[in-house]
């Protein structure tokens, strides 16, 4: 049965004093200046030939990692940070001036195109894995990867269990709050190496019935290794708190640079979206639907690619499931009216997504009212502003469509009529896929020393971290 929990746990409006009043525009303190601004270094540079990832084991012991400390980034004080008007009314959106950079739009050729190579390094992302040590590298040739192999490799099972403590790790700064926790920046004591620690606190998850969800989020993660999803290094728990050690993604929430930008070029929406493409391609071959599409759980790497986090409502389905959960303005019809749903609701959100990349607000937006916005999504009625491409339009009235018989992504061609979109046609999908394009932005961040700045602040909170004492929830999140 669909539970309201999937109701409550996803809200759209998350506060932080970093964001004070999202609902209100007048919170704005000044204009947002965009920073989707190509610049002649990177971003639109065809020269910048190709982008090279490492992750390693927090574990691995490292001399290669500057030891700088976290200060060194300086991070922006909560009253310079720019505002975010999440709960901008599509009226509101459409007062606002069309940014600068919007007036003047990229190349689309610069954009999409494959850049030359100048031979300076092969497009190579290295995992570490931190069971076995042994190193597992994306090259050209992963045909996983590539849309010339359709058969997507399964994934290979990272055996998490056990590896860390909570003595690994020297707690930093918050990144990001949740229904039942935290994200935080943390440094490795071993190697230096700074990642990202999801603490989520068992009596929350317990109280909002998320257990499955929980157990099934660390599952996916755990299962998972595709560019453009965040890796996960390990689990651990104590008797109150469980703990997923990952990737520390330092360019921020895509959520945050949409919100400054207000909406973005139809090549930058194209360029997220394409990865966003590859990502659930990736997953749907893996029988997961990912169910939590949405620029918050979008971060940026520190070139700019996109790396989908947040799997607290993926799910292995093979066929078709009837949860109720995801955020309100990003779910199908078919999960509001509580009917069997499959992969293609991703699909669906995907179209969302896209609409709101491209417009600032998403389509069936209503007051921050979520029986409202169900109301609309059934209704199905989008409208479409006069600037949105013609061929963008096209795709977004395919996605968002509720007759799944004729929903893009969940026809005979699945994933590939989707690439094959006209919308789509300067996709060069092979080199996107190896990250062997160049992102139309890429955040200002020093790679590697822990540089939080471009993630709103939070107070701080550590409270109960590490305790030993007796656990009464003991026998439900055995995996971790
Ligand atoms: N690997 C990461 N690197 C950097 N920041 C991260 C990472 N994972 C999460 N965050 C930050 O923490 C925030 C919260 O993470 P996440 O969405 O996974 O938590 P959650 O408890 O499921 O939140 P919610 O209940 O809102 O869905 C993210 O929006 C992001 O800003």
């Amino acid at each position: 049965m669909p539970s309201l929990g999937g109701f409550l746990k996803k809200k759209r409006t998350r506060e932080s004093p970093g964001q004070k009043d999202l609902a209100s525009p007048t919170s704005t303190s000044s204009q947002p200046t965009s920073p989707i601004t190509p610049t002649p270094s990177r971003g639109f540079d065809n020269s910048i030939a190709s982008v090279t990832t490492q992750s390693t084991a927090p574990e691995t012991l490292s001399t290669s990692q500057p030891d700088a400390p976290l200060n060194q980034a300086s991070p922006p004080t909560v009253g310079e940070q720019q505002p975010m008007t999440r709960g901008l009314s599509p009226q509101q959106q459409q007062a606002l001036p069309v940014p600068a950079d919007q007036q003047n739009l990229p190349s689309i050729s610069n954009l999409i195109n494959p850049p030359q190579n100048d031979g300076a390094s092969n497009s190579k992302n290295e995992h570490s894995n931190p069971a076995s040590g042994e190193n597992t590298t994306y090259t050209g040739n992963d045909s996983s990867l590539t849309r010339a192999a359709p058969a997507v490799q399964a994934p290979q099972i990272r055996q998490t269990k056990g590896k860390y403590s909570l003595g690994d790790f020297e707690i930093l700064r918050t990144l990001g709050t949740g229904s039942f926790g935290r994200v935080h920046l943390v440094q490795s004591k071993h190697n230096q190496r700074f990642y990202a620690v999801k603490v989520l606190k068992k009596q929350q998850v317990v109280k909002m019935k998320q257990v499955e969800h929980t157990n099934d989020e660390r599952r996916m993660l755990q299962e998972v290794k595709h560019p453009f999803l965040v890796t996960l290094w390990g689990t651990f728990q104590d008797s109150k708190n469980l703990y997923l050690v990952m990737d520390f993604v330092e360019g921020g929430e895509l959520f945050s640079l949409l919100r400054k930008s207000q909406r973005f070029p139809n090549p930058v929406a194209k360029f997220y979206a394409a990865e966003v493409t590859l990502a659930l391609e990736y997953l749907h071959k893996n029988q997961i639907i990912y169910r939590d599409l949405k620029p918050e759980n979008l971060l940026l790497d520190r070139h700019g690619h996109l790396k989908i986090t947040d799997f607290g409502f993926a799910k292995k389905v093979p066929d078709i499931t009837w949860t109720l959960c995801g955020t309100p303005d990003y779910l199908a019809p078919e999960v509001v009216s509580s009917k069997g749903y499959n992969k293609s609701v991703d699909w669906w959100s995907l179209g969302i997504l896209i609409f709101e990349m491209l417009c600032g607000f998403t389509p069936f937006w209503d007051g921050g009212s979520p029986m409202k916005i169900y109301e609309n999504i059934l209704k199905g009625r989008v409208k479409y502003p006069p600037y949105i491409h013609p061929d963008a339009q096209d795709l977004l009235q395919r996605l968002i469509t509720a007759d799944l018989t004729k929903r893009l992504g969940n026809l005979h061609g699945g994933s590939e009529d989707v690439k094959n979109h006209q919308w789509f046609a300067e996709v060069t999908w092979e080199r996107l896929a190896k990250k062997d394009i160049d992102a139309p932005y890429v955040p200002p961040v020093k790679a590697g020393v822990g540089d939080a700045s471009q993630f709103d602040k939070y107070p701080e909170e550590t409270d109960h971290y590490g305790q030993t004492g007796h656990d009464e929830y003991k026998n439900l999140f055995t995996d971790f």
